[in-house]
């Protein structure tokens, strides 16, 4: 039995450094937003991280798959936005020799695209395969909001270990106008931890604990800030149901996952609003992990377990709902009122 400490390491190290690639587009003028076939934005940071973060992954470890969001299409066709990206990761990879031993270097524009492609993985049920989002919460990311650079490695079709870099999360939730910027990372079986993402590269993270609360009265959710992305309306009347008076924390991205799993909230909600959407793997893997791993309960909708075994998406699943263990089951129960369902009769 393998303890992951060393894929716990990489991970840690390949977010840290596409995230300081991403913090510098934040801070700078030129985003590169190209739209999508799906309409959603990509920017030259998307690229940027994807590529820093399988370069490091295939650096530890050449014979794993890595599903990650993006392609280099884009970058192949249009040189302008191709030679921006490629100083990106070249700045990023120059700025960390230190790291060259541990996590690699991209040698050039070439190499770059080839390493973004690298994760066109099917995903699937067998051996060792990443999971890779590389800006989740694009859209927070160019609002200025919340985003994370995501991985999370599966085994056999079950996420193991995985690290996210949240920089514009606050290191100490009680002082928001404070640093920003923490990385979380976790084990199957290990716990979960935080650290700032100024600490050094080997700084032990801090364990991390969901609120162990069994009452709901006290309680906050948070949800997507898009209403397209979960529905808004469904997610207040089950609030409510529930005797949730606070208002809902909206945010973008898998900090919603981080900020519950260090106790900023408790319920995170994402009632599906779509009969069609297929939730992607990689908008869910590393945290559904943290917050198991800090003593919560993750299931889809219906009280199922996420199962990320089918490939790119969670095509059997429909929704999100994760929550601490003393209250898991009474949110589900409120959400299938809501959606007119009967339980599952695992529950
Ligand atoms: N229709 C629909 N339903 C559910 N989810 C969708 C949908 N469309 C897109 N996405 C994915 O949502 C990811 C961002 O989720 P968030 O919860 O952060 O949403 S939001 O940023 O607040 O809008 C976002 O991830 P990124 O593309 O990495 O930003 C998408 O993969
Ligand atoms: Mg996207
Ligand atoms: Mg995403
Ligand atoms: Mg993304």
């Amino acid at each position: 039995m393998t303890s992951y400490a060393r894929e716990r390491k990489i991970a840690e190290l390949a977010v840290r450094r596409a995230s300081l690639l991403t913090d510098s587009v934040y801070h700078s003028r030129v985003k590169g937003t190209v739209t999508k076939e799906d309409k959603s934005p990509v920017t030259i940071a998307d690229f940027g991280a994807q590529s820093v973060v399988i370069g490091a992954v295939l650096h530890a470890f050449p014979n794993d798959a890595v599903v990650g969001e993006e392609d280099a299409d884009v970058l192949r066709r249009d040189a302008a936005t191709r030679e921006l990206v490629w100083g990106l990761v070249n700045d990023a990879v120059k700025s960390s020799p230190e790291l060259e031993d541990d996590i690699g270097t991209v040698a050039d524009a070439e190499e770059m695209m080839n390493l973004i492609d690298r994760g066109n993985s099917e995903g699937g049920a067998k051996g060792r395969i990443w999971a890779l989002d590389p800006i989740d919460g694009t859209k927070g990311f160019l609002r200025g909001g919340q985003y994370a650079v995501c991985l999370a490695l599966m085994q056999d079709g079950e996420v193991v270990a995985g690290a996210m870099a949240c920089p514009n999360l606050p290191v100490d939730p009680s002082t928001p106008s404070g640093e920003r910027g923490v990385v979380f990372s976790t084990v199957k079986g290990a716990g979960a931890t935080v650290k700032p993402l100024s600490a050094s590269a080997d700084a032990e993270g801090s364990p991390i604990a969901m609120n162990a609360i069994t009452d709901l009265s006290d309680a906050s959710f948070c949800e997507s800030v898009e209403a397209g992305h979960s529905s808004h309306g469904q997610q207040a009347a089950i609030a409510k149901a529930l005797g949730i008076t606070k208002e809902s924390v909206r945010m973008d991205s898998q900090a919603k996952y981080g900020s519950i799993a260090r106790g900023d909230g408790d319920v995170y909600l994402r009632l599906p609003t779509s009969a069609t959407y297929q939730e992607k793997i990689w908008d869910h893997a590393v945290g559904k992990l943290l917050v198991e791993e800090a003593g919560g309960v993750v299931t889809d909708a219906h009280g199922k377990p996420l199962d990320f075994s089918k490939g790119r998406t969670l095509k059997d699943n429909k929704g999100v709902v994760a929550a601490a263990k003393g209250v898991h089951g009474k949110v589900i129960e409120a959400v299938m009122k809501e959606l007119g369902v009967s339980p599952v009769p695992s529950l």
